[in-house]
């Protein structure tokens, strides 16, 4: 479902993303695991198209930045970005006619799920920021996309919401979407994923999958700090 081959992403002289390339298919949940300024948020606005880079993505074989691309693509921002002056109803109802779908009543499912029902008449400006990033969340899930990605989606969420949001990981993995996931928190990670790659200074360092035999040799964790913390992976 994406695609990426040989990315390469300078801010000025700066190296953010060096030369990186992998996939993730449908059905599985791929996690960007990295300390603070690995790249993993430059690599996420490469895909999402909000950045030139070099290199080549594709989201379901369309080049990254087509119409095609993007009405399969969800991507969930660190920081939210809401509009002030329209309503959490008025949110999705704007999400629903840029992607022209009719309200089968998911988005107002997706508002139960996150406590957001009785807001549906707040004002975006008047959301806390928890809030936001739910209402952000619930307008990125709207339009069903076959490709998720979350940049750093826990971080700020309540109890409820983060216990709702790896329910609603599993369930789009079952239902054969591609989830992208970037965190810096290996607690957060769990046991949902497939596949974790550890970035360090804009490049992968490692890449392990979630098969009983590779973790029984080594956990996550320990893989982390071996890199991260200088020792070397084995
Ligand atoms: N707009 C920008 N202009 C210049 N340099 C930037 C910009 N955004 C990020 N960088 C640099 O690019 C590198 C990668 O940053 P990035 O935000 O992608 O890391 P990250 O892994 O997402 O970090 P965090 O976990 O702190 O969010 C860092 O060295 C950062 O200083």
């Amino acid at each position: 479902m994406l695609t990426l081959n040989h990315v390469t992403k300078y801010y000025g002289k700066n190296l953010a993303n060096d030369d990186i390339s992998f996939q993730v298919d449908s059905g599985q949940i791929a996690i960007l695991l990295g300390p603070n300024g690995a790249g993993k948020s430059t690599i996420i606005k490469c895909i999402a198209g909000l950045l030139r880079f070099q290199g080549d993505i594709t989201i379901g074989g369309h080049g990254n930045k087509t119409t095609e691309a993007k009405r399969l693509l969800a991507y969930i921002p660190e920081t939210p970005a809401v509009y002030d002056m329209l309503t959490v109803s008025e949110h999705l109802e704007f999400i629903r006619r840029a992607y022209r779908i009719e309200d089968d009543g998911y988005g107002e499912r997706l508002l139960e799920r996150f406590e957001l029902a009785d807001k549906r008449d707040k004002l975006g400006r008047d959301l806390s920021k928890g809030m936001q990033q739910k209402l952000s969340i619930c307008c990125g899930l709207v339009h069903r996309p076959k490709l998720i990605i979350f940049d750093e989606p826990m971080v700020g969420l309540d109890p409820h919401a983060i216990k709702e949001l790896k329910l609603l990981f599993r369930e789009q993995k079952a239902q054969g979407a591609a989830l992208l996931i970037s965190t810096h928190m290996i607690d957060s990670v769990e046991d949902y994923w497939d596949v974790t790659h550890i970035m360090v200074n804009g490049r992968f360092a490692a890449t392990q999958y979630n098969r009983p035999e590779e973790l029984k040799a080594r956990s996550l964790e320990d893989l982390f700090f071996a890199i991260t913390e200088g020792g070397k992976p084995s």
